[in-house]
C-alpha cells in the first residue's frame, strides 16, 4: 500500500527498511515481499508517478526533465576538464527513481564489464554468465507498439519473455532511420552491423531497445510496484519521505544500524536490515551524514565518524557526452513533431486514442558502440574492461537533441562509455546535513577521455560520409562545424561536453578483504551490521552502457542475496 503520511503507517517497525523506492529498490520491495512472512517499509522522497504523463509518454521525456517537481536538480561543481562549467545533475525525486525520467534506452554493457566485477569483488555471482539469468528475470521482450517486423533487428535467444520490466525496439521510425542501416553495409568495415547489442559482444550498429512497452515508459515502479504488488498485505511505501541519516549502535561486535530518521525528526525501526537505495548521490549523503566516510573528511565538517570508510562518496565515473548535428533535406524528423503545433497536437491524439505514433518514440532508433585506434590507447591509457567492450558511443538520432533546436536536423549523440575520469559526491561544507552535495563527477579530469570523445566527433562525421547520406546531409550545423585538427576538437569537447547521467560507484562493492571500497560482494557494507546497499552506487567501474540494466541487475541478484541471508 501507498500512504502519503507517516501517521497512516501500520507500524514504526519493519524487517526490511528500504530507503529510496527508485529503480533498485523498487526491484527489492518486490522480490523481498514474495515472502509473506518478510514485511517491507520503503521511504521515498518523492511523490507518486500515476498520472504523471511525460513521465508515461517517451516522446515527452525531455519535458519531464525539465520539471522540478520530479527531481532534484542538482548542479555539478565547477568542473576543470570542462573550463571551469558547472553542468545540471539530473536525479528523479519520484516513485521509480530515474527509471521514471530516463531516456530508456535499455542496454546491458558488456560480458567483459561484468567479468571486470567479478575479478574486483572475487565473487564469480557478479560474471556475465552468473547475471544472464538476472537480466531475464528483470526483462520482458515486447513487441514494438508500431507492430512491425522486428525479424534481423534482435536475437531472440539473448532475451527473455517472464520478466516485469518491458523492453522493445522502436515503435516508430523516421527516413533517417533506414539510412542508419545502410551505412552498415555501405562502411561495413567501421560500422559493422550488430545484430543484438545486448549480447555481451555489443561492437558495431544496431537497433537501439528501450523499456518501452505498449507504448509507455515501463518503470521500476511501473513494473515492479504495479497495483498487483501494492495490494501486498506486506508492503508499505511511504512517499514523500526524505531519509537524512541511520542510526546505529556501537558495542563489542560492530557498528549496528537499526534505524532511519526522516522527514524531520520521524524514525523507523529496522529489525532485519537497512537497504540504502537512494542512488549514487543520496546513498553516500546518507552515509556520510550519518558518520560513515572518510573520518578525516567528517571532522573537518563536525560530524562524528562511527566507521571510517574512506571510500564513500569516491570513485564515481560517468559518461561524457556532447551531439554532433546536421542540418537535413527532410521535414520528416522529431523537430517537425516537436515544432509543428499541429503535428504535435495530432500525434498526441494518436497516442492517446491507441498508445501508437511519434509520442511512442524518443527519435533514437540505433546505437552504435566502437573502439578507438590501439596507438591512442598506449598513448593515453584504456579504460575498457577488455577488447571487446567499446570506448565510444553513437546514439542516431532523427532530429536535434529533444526536437528542440529550430529547423530540421540528423544527430549523433557521442558518449565515452570506457572513461578514465574519476570523481566524488561529497557533503556541503557550509551546510552538511541540510545543503546539496557537492557533486563532482570529474568529467575529462583525465585527457584519455577528451582524447575519446575527440574521436567520437571523428567517427560521427565519417558516418555521416557514406553515400546514403547524399542529398540528406546538408551541413553540420553545431558550434564546432569549423573544428577540424586534434587541437580545435579538443578545445570543442572541454567547450561543449555535458553528462550522461550515467555517473555510478559512490559505495563501490570490492572483494571482502580489500582495504578500499565501501560493500562486500554480498553488498553488506564493510564494518558494519544490519546495512546493505543495492543500487548504482556499488558498481565499481562505469559499464559501457547507460546504467539502468547494470541497476536492474544489481537489484535483482541484490535482493536474492538479502533473502539467502534471511532463509
Ligand atoms: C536524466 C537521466 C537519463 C538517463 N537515461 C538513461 C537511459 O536512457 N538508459 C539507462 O539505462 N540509464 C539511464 N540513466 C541512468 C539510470 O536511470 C540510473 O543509473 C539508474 O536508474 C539508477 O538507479 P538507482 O536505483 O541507483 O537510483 P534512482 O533510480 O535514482 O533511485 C533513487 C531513489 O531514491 C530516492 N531518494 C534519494 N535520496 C533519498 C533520501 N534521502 N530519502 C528518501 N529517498 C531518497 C530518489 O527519490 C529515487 O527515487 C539516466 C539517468 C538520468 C538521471
Amino acid at each position: 500500500k501507498i500512504y502519503n503520511a507517516v501517521s497512516d503507517l501500520p507500524s514504526l517497525s519493519y524487517d526490511f527498511v528500504i530507503v529510496g523506492g527508485g529503480t533498485a529498490g523498487s526491484v527489492v520491495a518486490n522480490r523481498l515481499t514474495e515472502n509473506p512472512d518478510f514485511s517491507v517499509l520503503v521511504l521515498e522522497a518523492g511523490v507518486t508517478n500515476e498520472g504523471v504523463v511525460d513521465s508515461e509518454a517517451p516522446f515527452f521525456v525531455v519535458d519531464m526533465l525539465a520539471n522540478p517537481i520530479w527531481s532534484y536538480n542538482y548542479l555539478s561543481t565547477p568542473q576543470a576538464g570542462l573550463n571551469g562549467r558547472v553542468v545540471p545533475y539530473a536525479r528523479a525525486r519520484i516513485l521509480g527513481g530515474c527509471s521514471s525520467h530516463n531516456g530508456m534506452y535499455y542496454t546491458r554493457g558488456t560480458r567483459e564489464d561484468y567479468d571486470r566485477y567479478a575479478a574486483l569483488t572475487g565473487d564469480q555471482g557478479w560474471s556475465w554468465d552468473h547475471l544472464l539469468p538476472y537480466f531475464f528475470k528483470n526483462e520482458r521482450w515486447t513487441a514494438p507498439a508500431d507492430g512491425h517486423d522486428t525479424q534481423g533487428q534482435f536475437d531472440p535467444h539473448v532475451h527473455s519473455t517472464r520478466g516485469l520490466t518491458s523492453v522493445s525496439l522502436t515503435g516508430f521510425s523516421y527516413s533517417a532511420s533506414a539510412r542508419v542501416i545502410q551505412t552498415t553495409a555501405e562502411l561495413q568495415d567501421e560500422f559493422p552491423f550488430n545484430l543484438d547489442m545486448n549480447s555481451g559482444t555489443p561492437l558495431g550498429v544496431g537497433w537501439l531497445q528501450e523499456t518501452i512497452g505498449g507504448g509507455e515508459r515501463s518503470s521500476a515502479a511501473t513494473a515492479y510496484l504495479a497495483p498487483q504488488f501494492q495490494q501486498r498485505p506486506n508492503l508499505h511505501i511511504l512517499l514523500n519521505a526524505q531519509v537524512s541519516r541511520l542510526v546505529a549502535d556501537t558495542g563489542n561486535d560492530g557498528v549496528a544500524f537499526h534505524s532511519v530518521e526522516f522527514s524531520q525528526d520521524q524514525f523507523v525501526a529496522s529489525r532485519k536490515e537497512i537497504i540504502l537505495s537512494a542512488g549514487v548521490i543520496g546513498t553516500p549523503q546518507i552515509l556520510q551524514a550519518s558518520g560513515v566516510g572518510n573520518k578525516t573528511d567528517l571532522q573537518a565538517l563536525g560530524l562524528h565518524t562511527l566507521l571510517d570508510l574512506p571510500s564513500v562518496g569516491r570513485n564515481a565515473s560517468d559518461h561524457p557526452v556532447l551531439s554532433v548535428t546536421w542540418a537535413v533535406n527532410s521535414t520528416d524528423t522529431l523537430d517537425e513533431v516537436r515544432q509543428n503545433a499541429t503535428r504535435l497536437a495530432a500525434a498526441v491524439v494518436e497516442w492517446d486514442a491507441t498508445k501508437t505514433g511519434p509520442v511512442t518514440a524518443i527519435g533514437v532508433t540505433h546505437v552504435g558502440w566502437n573502439r578507438i585506434n590501439d596507438d591512442l590507447l598506449i598513448q593515453f591509457g584504456d579504460g575498457a574492461a577488455g577488447p571487446a567492450t567499446p570506448h565510444v558511443e553513437l546514439m542516431f538520432t532523427a532530429g536535434s537533441f529533444g526536437g528542440l533546436m529550430p529547423g530540421h536536423f540528423f544527430s549523433i549523440g557521442t558518449a565515452v562509455v570506457a572513461p578514465l575520469s574519476r570523481g566524488s559526491v561529497m557533503l556541503n561544507r557550509t551546510h552538511p546535513l541540510t545543503g546539496p552535495p557537492l557533486i563532482d563527477p570529474g568529467l575529462l579530469s583525465n585527457e584519455f577521455d577528451v582524447v575519446a570523445l575527440r574521436e567520437g566527433i571523428k567517427m560521427a562525421r565519417q558516418f555521416v560520409t557514406a553515400k546514403v547520406w547524399e542529398g540528406y546531409i546538408l551541413n553540420e550545423a553545431d558550434s564546432f562545424v569549423n573544428a577540424t585538427t586534434d587541437a580545435e576538437l579538443d578545445a570543442a569537447v572541454r567547450a561543449i561536453a555535458g553528462t550522461s547521467s550515467h555517473l555510478v560507484g559512490t559505495a563501490g562493492m570490492s572483494a571482502r578483504d580489500a582495504a578500499y571500497g565501501v560493500v562486500d560482494p554480498d553488498l553488506l557494507v564493510k564494518g558494519a551490521r544490519g546495512l546493505r546497499i543495492i543500487d548504482a552506487s556499488v558498481l565499481p567501474i562505469v559499464p559501457a552502457a547507460h546504467t539502468q540494466a547494470a541497476t536492474y541487475v544489481i537489484a535483482e541478484r541484490g535482493a536474492d542475496l538479502v533473502k539467502a541471508a534471511w532463509a
